[in-house]
């Protein structure tokens, strides 16, 4: 059987207190192993301010520690090794070191990026936020950064969704997190039941932990979406254990899904495909997939009506676009520059560690990852490239620029994109030599390699369902 979360237990640490180069301020909030303070910083160093989660040793039991030492590794080695933008950012580690607080000494203390609120607080205010959309753009980015460097998140909800002071969201509570190893992974015997999956409910917990897979947080998601959607839980009952007994019934086939009738019918497949009842159902459902079909929801014009595309969008549309591209090319971003170009100034696109990236030793075409479009600076493949899991509406001023593009024009173009199990139809590359999609310059069917005439400069691009 799965473990519950253990109920938030407050690590009390004075305000004033100081540790390494930070004065805690107060209290943000307690989770079951930790409390997170804000603090600034004694010393003149950006960032001036933080946000503390104190990660208690204290007066424990051996079993204990040991189980609070895990949570705390787990998720120490995901903030160190995964540098996403979607993703809290970890500055450092301490370890407090003061015999005076015996429940202090010896905590851990991670130094993270300071949030604003969180979305289970932006759901006690408004509970279907008109942002929703573009929210979930955004954890569903995190969940494919995520993801494509080799990690589940294992408790993805709404208090482990962080909202910061521009709006734009963080993944964060990584205690859970779990590395791959192929295709699972094994997390702590701890879930939060109404965003757990099925097939975890009732599994068994092993000496290694219990296994879990990407599609886990899949599930979550599709739980979250319907929350921040509707305002309600996709299984119907007032409490936790009502749900859980209708989520029994759903998974025996002795009962139908009945998603809130006000869903968008894009959002309701979606949602569907996410809470398939069993991880073979979603298996073929990753959140590099989940992300394109989000995008597409959010991109009408673009994808379905390719013939009307010179004209004028909605800049309403446009704003949208700008805000759902970033993820699907995150896994070529530099580990630490959320802006960074994808392949800037170097003929092999760099990647984080852990992450998927093309071979040295491939050459030309081949350097273009599976699912990519790519352009090069030479005919043939070759030079330098840039490529794109996703759409970019600015190619010198976007989400994902490409820096050789303000002066060189590419020479040839590969469209290595490709559909999935679940037949997915956004594999052609319609580009243009306007910005937001303006001007057809050509369109580029998957699998296509081929030399462009000199002096051509695309702008933007956008994967689309036909070349027609
Ligand atoms: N970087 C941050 N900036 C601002 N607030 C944060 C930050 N990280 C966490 N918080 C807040 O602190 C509280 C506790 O954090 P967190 O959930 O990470 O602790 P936890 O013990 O791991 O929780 P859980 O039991 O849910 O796994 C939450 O209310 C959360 O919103």
């Amino acid at each position: 059987m799965t473990g519950q979360q253990p109920r938030p237990s407050t690590v009390a640490v004075p305000v004033g207190y100081e540790v390494g180069s930070w004065r805690v301020e107060r209290l943000l909030g307690s989770g079951g192993f930790g409390s997170v303070y804000t603090a600034r910083r004694t010393t003149a160093v950006e960032p001036r301010r933080a946000a503390l989660k104190f990660l208690p040793t204290g007066t424990r039991t051996p079993r204990q520690l040991r189980h609070l030492r895990d949570l705390a590794e787990r998720e120490i080695e995901v903030l160190r090794r995964v540098r996403a933008p979607r993703l809290i950012r970890m500055h450092e580690v301490l370890t407090v070191d003061d015999p005076d607080l015996p429940d202090l000494d010896g905590a851990t203390v991670l130094v993270l990026d300071h949030a604003e609120t969180s979305l289970d607080q932006v759901l006690t205010r408004t509970p279907r936020p008109p942002s929703a959309p573009a929210l979930l753009t955004q954890i569903c980015e995190g969940l494919v950064q995520l993801h494509g460097a080799g990690w589940v998140h294992g408790d993805l909800k709404p208090g482990n969704v962080l909202v910061m002071a521009d709006g734009t969201i963080r993944l964060a509570d990584f205690n859970m997190a779990a590395q791959l190893e192929g295709t699972h992974a094994y997390a702590p015997g701890f879930a939060t039941p109404d965003f757990t999956p099925p097939e975890l409910l009732w599994s068994d917990i092993t000496e290694r932990g219990r296994l879990v897979r990407p599609t886990g947080d899949i599930w979550a998601f599709g739980v979250l979406a319907h929350l921040v959607l509707t305002g309600s839980m996709p299984l119907p009952g007032p409490t936790a254990a009502a749900r859980r007994t209708a989520l029994t019934h759903y998974v025996r086939g002795e009962q139908e899904l009945r998603l809130a009738p006000e869903l968008p019918s894009g959002w309701r497949q979606i949602i569907g495909d996410c809470l398939a009842p069993s991880h073979d159902g979603r298996a073929s459902h990753d959140a590099r997939f989940l992300l394109r079909r989000i995008e597409r929801l959010q991109l009408p014009a673009q994808a379905t009506e390719s013939r009307r595309r010179d004209r004028l969008l909605l800049s309403a549309v446009l704003v949208t676009a700008v805000c759902a591209v970033a993820a699907g090319t995150a896994f070529l971003l530099g580990p630490d520059d959320t802006k960074s170009p994808t392949a800037e100034g170097s003929d092999i696109p760099s990647a984080p560690a852990g992450t998927p990236s093309a071979p040295a030793s491939l050459v030309a075409y081949d350097r273009c990852i599976s699912g990519s479009v790519c352009f090069y600076t030479e005919p043939d493949g070759g030079g330098r490239m840039c490529a794109w899991e996703g759409d970019e509406v600015d190619w010198l001023a976007g989400k994902n620029v490409c820096s050789w593009a303000t002066t060189t024009a590419p020479r040839s173009v590969f469209n290595n994109g490709k559909g999935t199990a679940l037949g997915e139809t956004l594999v052609n590359v319609t580009y243009f030599a306007e910005k937001h999609l303006q001007k057809q310059l050509g369109c580029l069917p998957p699998g296509t390699r081929r030399n462009l005439d000199a002096g051509v400069f695309p702008r933007s691009h956008v994967w689309t369902d036909s070349c027609a």
